[in-house]
């Protein structure tokens, strides 16, 4: 398994596995299946575009579609009227007036405040202005807003780029000030579609009403804290028209890729994964990492750990097997890179760094094992930290490698500060993953799982209760797990970003987030693993297999 690279196969981290059997486009470049498409604004503007001129369903017919959804969804959420639509100058405005235009046939009372004069309004918008019967637009002032039931914000659609400039931003913090609840057009107002970046002011929204299907930022914080409740409205998008490319949702399907057990397979053949880490006070780690690779399906489990800590993670897990390696410091004597990559041979994934600690062996042994090791690394922890601003050095490995770094981390490896990630998550997990050849997930509830060629997977999320330490330790052994089971990398991360926070989910439910504790993960982590419909055992393990007797 490789790379795609220059001059050498192209084998895709997509899962060209699969490709064959499942019918999942990959090698060309588009999203496998199991990833709901989510629009950058360019591709939305293409579908469009695609709509109008080839299939001929004019512009205003899309807008009108567009907003009679828009007003279903503001009339379900506004239990009393008025009912206030604030309108920017494009398509956007448009879609708002729209809205305005049903809720008044509906009965309902509307006020309409305008930031620019009928004049200044994009031809469909206007064309819909002159369509809104009753009272016309009012200029927008911040008072007018006092008693609305219910705000509906149409300035800024997928057209806006860069933070809003006045008199926008002014009038996102009056909407935002205002204390109602707030329905947005497309995308609230400030949150870039395509990245979810928020560089200026942003209507936080209780629900966003967007147009076919969602939008890259409705996802991605901090633009996804900034929409609500996503609901999408079809509008008629033609079923040929351009796709997205660049980012999906994972979805339930990637479930089925799990690959069954065989009742042939032996421990070693379903899924054998190696632990690489602890150190001396850091023990937990690699012990968590462990247990989760155990119960995520690896079949057989080993650690190599520093001689002295060796005994203590022991202890603790019985049906896993440790071992002691050469130690300096504490912790790993990078010596043992070269034991560690005979050990590795037979391993379908290691999991290299939980525990490892921070001291300068650590380091030197992480950059070598990592650098040395000719099979699959899932690279967490202090592993990631010993390439703080170092990324290149794994783009050299000639396995599938995944990094799994939080904020911090992958502050740390592109060596930039943690605001400058947190305000550009999809940017930082491209980049990181890019000077890597690796796949980045990015953790978060909006888990990103970024591969070098800019295509993006992101979490639906759903689980806070993963905020507790260890569970991070829990994903790593995961994402080995089913790695070592046989699944292509992009598919065994995304598959196991779901599993962890279903089984987060799960012991949410049971304990009660603010108590959930790393290894409550792990007990969740079988019906996680099989999903609502429970377990699907193959044919061939469905049961004991006696001679069938003719006659
Ligand atoms: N298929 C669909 O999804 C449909 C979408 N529709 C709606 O159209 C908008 C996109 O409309 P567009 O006219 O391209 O852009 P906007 O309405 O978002 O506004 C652009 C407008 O704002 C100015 N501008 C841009 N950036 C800024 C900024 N940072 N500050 C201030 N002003 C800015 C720019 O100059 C333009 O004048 C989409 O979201 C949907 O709501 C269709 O109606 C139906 C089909
Ligand atoms: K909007």
């Amino acid at each position: 398994m490789q790379w795609q690279r220059e001059r050498e196969p192209a084998v895709s981290p997509l899962g060209d596995g699969q490709a064959s059997s499942d019918g999942q486009a990959s090698s060309d470049g588009s999203l496998p299946r199991w990833l709901r498409p989510l629009y950058e604004a360019e591709e939305m503007r293409a579908a469009d575009a695609y709509t109008i001129e080839q299939v001929s369903v004019p512009s205003l017919e899309l807008m009108e579609r567009a907003g009679t959804g828009l007003a279903r969804v503001c009339a379900e959420r506004a239990h009393r009227d008025p009912i206030v639509v604030v309108i920017g100058k494009g398509n956007n405005a448009g879609d708002g007036l729209v809205c305005a235009r049903h809720l008044r046939a509906e009965g309902r009372e509307v006020e309409v405040l305008a930031l620019f004069a009928p004049e200044e309004l994009s031809g469909d918008a206007r064309t819909n202005l002159e369509r809104l019967p009753g009272d016309r637009p009012k200029p927008f002032a911040r008072e007018r807003l006092e008693g609305a039931a219910l705000i509906c914000d149409a300035l800024l659609g997928t057209g806006a780029r860069g933070a809003p400039r006045p008199p926008f931003d002014a009038a996102i913090a009056a909407i935002n000030d205002s204390g109602a609840p707030i329905v947005a057009c497309d995308i609230p107002s400030g949150v870039d579609a395509t990245t979810g970046e928020v560089p200026g002011a942003a209507v936080r929204a209780h629900a966003t009403a967007t147009f076919h299907a969602s939008k890259v930022g409705l996802h991605v914080r901090p633009g996804a804290e900034h929409a609500g409740e996503v609901v999408e409205i079809e509008i008629g998008i033609a079923r040929d028209a351009p796709r997205p490319r660049r980012c999906g949702l994972i979805s339930e399907e990637v479930a089925r890729l799990y690959p069954p057990r065989s009742r042939y397979g032996h421990k070693f053949r379903t899924g054998f994964v190696l632990v690489v880490g602890g150190s001396v006070g850091l023990t937990g780690a690699p012990a968590l990492a462990a247990l989760a690779a155990q119960r995520a399906g690896a079949g057989y489990v080993q650690l190599a750990l520093p001689a002295s800590v060796r005994d203590v993670v022991d202890a603790r897990l019985l049906e896993q097997m440790c071992l002691a390696f050469p130690e300096r410091d504490g912790t790993h004597d990078p010596v043992s890179v070269e034991r560690l990559g005979e050990l590795a041979a037979r391993v379908g994934c290691v999991a290299l760094g939980p525990g490892l600690g921070r001291t300068e062996a650590a380091i030197a042994f992480a950059r070598a094992a990592a650098a040395a090791l000719p099979v699959p690394i899932v690279l967490d922890a202090d592993g990631l930290g010993a390439h703080a601003g170092e990324l290149e050095l794994l783009a050299t490995r000639r396995a599938p490698t995944v990094l799994t770094p939080h904020e911090g981390e992958l502050a740390r490896l592109l060596a930039v500060d943690v605001d400058e990630v947190r305000a550009h998550r999809l940017r930082s997990a491209r980049e990181a993953a890019r000077r890597a050849q690796a796949i980045c997930l990015l953790k978060g509830d909006d888990t990103l799982v970024a591969l070098p060629d800019g295509r993006v997977a992101i979490s639906a999320g759903g689980s806070p209760a993963l905020a507790t330490a260890g569970t991070g330790d829990v994903l790593t052994g995961i994402i080995a797990a089913f790695v070592a089971r046989g699944m292509e990398p992009l598919a065994a991360t995304c598959f196991a970003v779901l599993a962890h926070a279903r089984a987060g989910a799960a012991a949410a439910r049971r304990l009660g987030a603010d108590h959930v504790i790393a290894r409550d993960v792990i007990d969740e982590l079988p019906a996680a693993i099989a999903g609502p419909g429970g377990p699907a055992p193959p044919a061939e393990v469905g049961g004991p297999r006696f001679p069938r007797r003719l006659g």
